[in-house]
């Protein structure tokens, strides 16, 4: 329709509008495994307050003067052991499109809605996606951070990553953010058919099942954040849902950085001392992982497996994340159709 047969100005702006967002939120990724990449992905990553909380003037130093001179080549040969070669990126970031594709195609009966994919850290960035959002007609946006359990670390960052976008654009969205889902009956539902299928497929029987999470500097959860507990609400459901006794299953923390505590018991730890103590079975799932990453594929499946050989343990298996399986997009619609609601 012409803007004169609506009575409007000849040069109304073009708009779009009545739309509806959702974009999915992971951690992030470098563009490729060479220093250059690594060295820029980790800056940036490093660099986020809401991840190293110390002081600037202290950190600063150590980062610019040791971190990224040390780790961006020793990170990017561990990115290369699992690295998705077919496309040339990391599973993380296969994963996370794929995600977005699957969901976008559930909604296919919803034309209003548009689903989109952001990485925290790395590309595409959350405030390229949030102007592209907008620019479609997104009048509301509904954030989804993946991750399962709330940590300042992670959850918050994106959250604040998306309203810094808002605080550029004339014509804001309403900006609805997911809240943590550690105990999803879905999800619950989802990792405990993930373990039994995992379990069937081997010819062997567990004695012991870790459920590694991320870990975080203990001060932060001595400063408030909910993360630990929710990690353990997550393991108990999980273990309520599998029908195990409190011996069958075992939290554990992984991925520790720098010198402080963190959550404790430590992954690799456990695996050893268990190893020493006799245990020769074990396996080990990473609940607060959405999708398969650097900390599952390598740390988990990869060194951590070898740890555990290497102290007398025998059997080791790793049951993969929920990804972009049936059950795993099971679990991210369920979460995303109840955050809609009111808006669709
Ligand atoms: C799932 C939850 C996560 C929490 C909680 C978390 C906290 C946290 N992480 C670091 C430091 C690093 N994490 C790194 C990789 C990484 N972390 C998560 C998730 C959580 N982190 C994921 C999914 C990944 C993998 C990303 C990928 O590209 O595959 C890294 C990079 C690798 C390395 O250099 O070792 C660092 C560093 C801190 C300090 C922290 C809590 C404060
Ligand atoms: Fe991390
Ligand atoms: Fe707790």
């Amino acid at each position: 329709m012409s803007a004169q047969m609506n009575h409007l100005p000849a040069d109304h702006p073009v708009v779009k509008f009545g739309k509806v967002g959702v974009l999915l939120v992971n951690l992030g990724t470098p563009d490729g495994t060479d220093y250059k990449s690594m060295r820029r992905y980790l800056r940036e990553f490093l660099s986020d307050k809401r991840v190293i909380e110390w002081s600037r003037l202290f950190w600063y130093p150590i980062l610019y003067g040791i971190v990224l001179n040390t780790r961006p080549g020793k990170v990017g040969k561990a990115y290369e052991s699992i690295w998705n070669k077919d496309l040339d990126e990391s599973y993380l970031r296969t994963y996370t499109r794929n995600q977005a594709e699957k969901m976008a195609a559930s909604f296919a009966d919803m034309p209003n809605v548009i689903v989109d994919w952001a990485m925290r850290y790395g590309q595409p960035s959350i405030q390229s996606k949030m102007n592209e959002l907008q620019k479609a007609g997104c009048e509301k946006i509904l954030l989804f951070p993946l991750y399962p359990q709330y940590a300042a670390a992670t959850t918050a960052t994106v959250n604040d990553e998306a309203f810094r976008a808002l605080l550029k654009m004339r014509w804001q969205p309403a900006l609805r953010t997911v809240p943590q889902y550690s105990d999803n009956a879905v999800y619950i539902d989802a990792l405990a058919n993930s373990i039994e299928a995992h379990y069937a497929s081997l010819d062997w029987e567990p004695e012991l099942l870790l459920t590694s999470f991320h870990g975080i500097p203990k001060s932060y959860f001595m400063a408030g954040d909910p993360y630990h507990c929710q990690c353990y609400k997550t393991a108990r459901l999980l273990r309520e849902r599998l029908g195990w006794n409190k011996d069958k299953l075992m939290v554990t923390f992984q991925s520790r950085f720098g010198p402080e505590e963190w959550l404790q018991p430590y992954t690799d730890k456990t695996v050893e001392k268990l190893a020493k103590d006799g245990v020769k079975r074990i396996a080990i799932i990473n609940p607060g992982f959405v999708s398969d990453c650097l900390e599952t594929l390598e740390e988990i499946a990869g060194e951590a497996g070898e740890i555990f050989h290497h102290n007398g343990g025998e059997k080791f298996t790793h049951v993969p994340c929920l990804n972009d399986s049936a059950d795993g997009m099971r679990v991210l619609e369920d979460v995303v159709r109840r955050e809609l609601m009111g808006w669709v």
